[in-house]
């Protein structure tokens, strides 16, 4: 059964990013699929409320996986828990295990500096530091002891092409990043998170401030970052989700009620509620 209909199929797509179901199908069938971090048990708390139940989630090497649930279902702490962000709110508790690289984050002796450059974080609104944009992408490199300018110069410019922006600011990098779009301001930060080279890119609702043409941008750069990294993306857009997904997990009152490859998720759901959800009956 088909959840979302052709016409919907055909606008969300709007003939820039999807490849037919079933070419996508044979391709994921084909590729031999590692996990990049692997999630067991999850339970989180803000003080005595919970926010997560048992979360278990293989998350796939070089593929983009999308969290959908309503308002409050827990998507964002989720990925904030990937990289330990959550933890800065001091209440927070949590229990299980999140192993990177078959390395559980949560041991003592995982350096929290290389968990945050492995696992880079772009957010919902685009925050740029006002500074220029050459100083936005070379402050991480930076930060990390790179000093020589022609090593700084090289990733800058790496970045920004991976970004799929240098093309638009080769001559402007020393205009300070406020002054663009906010379409660019986001590509500059997925620039920033870029040049301390990643493994796993988490985004927030990287969208949701922005306009469609940039919103596709950002849709079509999703695509070509997949390539080298993996990537989670949390959208309250359930068109987006079937769009650049690969795996989508649908997430609610703080329970992964199913997690599956994007196109039988939304064409097959397992779970009523993910069916209920999934259709607009709620949410
Ligand atoms: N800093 C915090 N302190 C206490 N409770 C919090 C905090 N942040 C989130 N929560 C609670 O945790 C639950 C999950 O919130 P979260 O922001 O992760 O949901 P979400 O699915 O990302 O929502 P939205 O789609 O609205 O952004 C909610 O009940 C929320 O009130």
């Amino acid at each position: 059964m088909t959840k979302i209909s052709e016409e919907t199929q055909e606008t969300r797509t709007g003939g820039l990013t999807s490849k037919p179901v079933v070419e996508r199908k044979e391709k994921q069938k084909k590729a031999e699929v590692n996990n990049v971090m692997q999630v067991d048990d999850l339970n989180l708390w803000y003080g005595s409320n919970q926010a997560l139940y048992e979360i278990n989630m293989d998350i796939p090497e070089k593929r983009v996986t999308a969290i959908i649930g309503p308002s409050g279902c827990g998507k964002s702490t989720f990925i904030k828990t990937l990289n330990r962000m959550v933890e800065m709110v001091p209440i927070v508790k949590t229990s299980g295990s999140i192993k990177y690289r078959d390395q559980n984050i949560f041991n003592g002796d995982f350096k929290q500096e290389y968990l945050r450059t492995k696992v880079g974080m772009v957010f919902q609104s685009p925050n740029p530091f006002p500074k220029s944009v050459y100083d936005n992408v070379a402050y991480g490199p930076r930060v990390h002891g790179i000093k020589k300018k022609e090593v700084l110069d090289e990733i800058v410019e790496k970045s920004l092409k991976d970004a799929a922006i240098w093309d638009e600011l080769k001559d402007r990098l020393d205009a300070n990043a406020y002054g663009l779009s906010g379409g660019q301001q986001q590509r500059v930060c997925i620039a920033r998170a870029l040049a301390v080279e990643p493994d796993v890119i988490l985004m927030d609702e990287p969208t949701s401030s922005l306009d469609p043409i940039s919103t596709s941008k950002v849709e079509e750069l999703v695509q070509e970052l997949k390539k080298k990294y993996s990537i989670i993306i949390v959208t309250h857009n359930m068109q987006q989700a079937a769009r650049i997904s690969d795996k989508t997990a649908f997430f609610l009152n703080g329970e992964l009620v199913e997690f599956a490859e994007t196109d039988d998720l939304f064409q097959n759901p397992q779970d009523k509620r993910t069916e209920d959800y999934i259709t607009g009956r709620f949410g």
